[in-house]
């Protein structure tokens, strides 16, 4: 039988704590459904005695259901020399309705004494007078025991009695914290076994990840017997962040024998990961483990040679089962490999011992030793396997174009580009002015293949980047130019490198084009221009 792990989330409280990371309310009750969907046990949602937004939140939470999960709202003890009903931090955390509250108080004396100027006794009495004021109000109570590690290191005796005042008090469970960050494995291993040995309740643990330990110290209390874990998805938090629950939750249950969400839900893992970060609006890091776009993405050639002979020579588990992914890249740390599995990728069958195979390989890492970068620029490698394997048509030509950069004495300046294509035997003649010249030229371009294929305005730029490849020759240098182009959600990127950056940009360009009207327009032969 599996051990059965709590994991309670506290992204939309600790998480917010990290520079960067704010949420409203409505994406606040957004996420904590999501949450609630994949099976995490307890969601603390803010402290409504903090702001309006988080009290906002739990008007919303009261009012919506949740299947699996319990609210919490999280708050502090009461002060010292407040009566609990009277104080305002826990009448707060009643309104807040929620089943659940957290609540930290402090484990070390160097807080006590400092941070709150209070006795050592006094700080007992808070712990225990508020625990009990929350539990007459029946809510389930966890007790976060705030610095409970280096309270530990310094006073053992005295940390443990907090957490004993907790229990006394009727707390459900206890959690030891390691605030700052700074305590290592074995450490968390030691306590947490002395600490079970005293105390009579469920205990948890919390880490930061300040020594980038949190999922290394979540771990080793569970292991020593936690049974409930706090973290956050992404890792999100106050500095270097908390547990990363997308680490810790596989971690503990492919791993090893633990349950801590329905097996079910597992795969759904790297979707709720990037839901959060574009809530966020933060960008997915690309090397989280398990989840990362990277996490699964083979580049160096030997590597990909096994995979493609065995997935485990290369992955700890089957991206899969965790809703991830495997992806191959090619740069010019390519072999045959890498070409003949991004081949079949794109319905093209080569055999990898094929001289076809082996030019693509010459010519990518010749293109690559230029400046060219395919990694980032999938879309224009499948041009470059489609034109040497035959099975490319292009959509039109460049006959030439023109751009005049105007420039007057006032300030003020005009860019105009003026070009020719050829569509079968059509010859277009097109002008645009710009912000800018490969704005200009993207407009002539767009006016110009609009007349044979009208779908072109759905796609647009949605990232362009410039790179110099040789500074020490200054402005005369080569430049490589990364385009990323999207439709409906779908995005490819194209590559260009010249040591004029026109023409680079022009390159990357005209990929972007190309692509897009070759994934449109599969079958389809243009139509004669109207
Ligand atoms: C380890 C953690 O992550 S704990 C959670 C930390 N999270 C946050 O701080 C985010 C939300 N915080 C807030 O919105 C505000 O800090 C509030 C509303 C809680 C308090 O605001 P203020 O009343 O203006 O106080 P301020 O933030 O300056 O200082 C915190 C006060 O709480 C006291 N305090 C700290 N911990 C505790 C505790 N466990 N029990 C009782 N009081 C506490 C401090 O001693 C300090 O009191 P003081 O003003 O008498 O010195
Ligand atoms: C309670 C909490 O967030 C901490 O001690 O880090």
């Amino acid at each position: 039988m599996n051990t059965s792990i709590n994991i309670f989330d506290t992204t939309l409280r600790d998480g917010t704590q990290g520079e960067k990371v704010a949420f409203s309310a409505e994406d606040k009750l957004r996420i904590a459904q999501q949450l609630d969907a994949f099976g995490i046990d307890y969601i603390e949602g803010g402290w409504p005695g903090s702001n309006p937004r988080d009290m906002e939140f739990f008007e919303l939470a009261a009012e919506a259901s949740f299947d699996h999960a319990r609210i919490v709202a999280f708050g502090s003890t009461c002060r010292a020399g407040n009566e609990p009903n009277e104080d305002r931090n826990l009448q707060l955390l009643v309104e807040a309705e929620t089943p659940a509250v957290s609540i930290f108080g402090k484990s070390w004396l160097l807080h006590v004494e400092k941070a709150l100027q209070i006795t050592a006794e006094q700080n007992l009495g808070i712990i225990r007078d508020s625990v009990r004021f929350l539990k007459n109000h029946n809510k389930e109570v966890i007790y976060d025991a705030e610095h409970f590690f280096d309270g530990y290191k310094e006073d053992p005796d005295y940390a443990v009695a907090t957490l004993k005042a907790a229990e006394e008090a009727g707390a459900d469970t206890v959690v030891l914290c390691d605030t700052n960050g700074g305590t290592l494995p074995g450490q968390v291993s030691e306590i947490v076994s002395e600490v079970l040995k005293q105390v009579n309740i469920p205990v948890g643990i919390h880490a930061h990840n300040d020594c980038e330990l949190g999922v290394a110290n979540a771990m080793a209390a569970v292991q020593s017997g936690c049974t409930h874990v706090q973290g956050t998805i992404n890792g999100y938090g106050e500095r270097c962040g908390n547990t990363n629950l997308c680490s810790l939750i596989p971690n503990l249950q492919i791993k090893q024998d633990y349950q801590c969400i329905p097996d079910q839900h597992l795969e759904e893992l790297t979707a709720l990961s990037r839901f959060i970060s574009e809530v966020a609006n933060l960008t997915p890091d690309i090397r989280q483990p398990y989840v990362g776009r990277s996490a699964f993405a083979h580049k160096g050639g030997i590597h990909v040679s096994a995979v493609m002979k065995n997935e485990e020579t290369y992955e700890h588990i089957q991206p899969g089962r965790i809703g991830n992914s495997r992806r191959v890249l090619v740069s010019d740390l390519s072999g045959r490999s890498n070409i003949s599995y991004k081949a079949e990728q794109l319905g093209i069958e080569l055999d990898k011992y094929s001289d076809n195979v082996s030019e693509i390989v010459r010519e990518l890492k010749d293109l690559e030793n230029k400046g060219y970068q395919f990694e980032a620029a999938e879309a224009s490698f499948e041009l470059l396997v489609k034109k040497m394997t035959g099975v490319w048509e292009e959509f039109f030509e460049l006959e030439g174009f023109r751009i005049i950069v105007e420039k007057n004495v006032s300030g003020s300046s005009r860019t105009e580009a003026t070009l020719r294509i050829k569509v079968n035997d059509q010859v277009e003649h097109c002008a645009a002015e710009g912000n800018g010249p490969v704005h200009a030229l993207d407009k002539a371009l767009r006016k110009a293949l609009r007349k044979f294929y009208p779908e072109i305005s759905n796609m647009h730029l949605n990232d362009y980047k410039v790179r110099v490849l040789n500074e020490k020759d200054g402005t005369g240098a080569d430049v490589r130019v990364l385009i990323d182009s999207a439709e409906h959600g779908q995005s490819w990127g194209t590559v260009g490198v010249s040591h004029n950056i026109i023409d680079a940009s022009w390159q990357a360009l005209t990929d972007s084009f190309s692509y897009f009207l070759a994934q449109e327009q599969k079958n389809l032969q243009p139509k004669e221009a109207i």
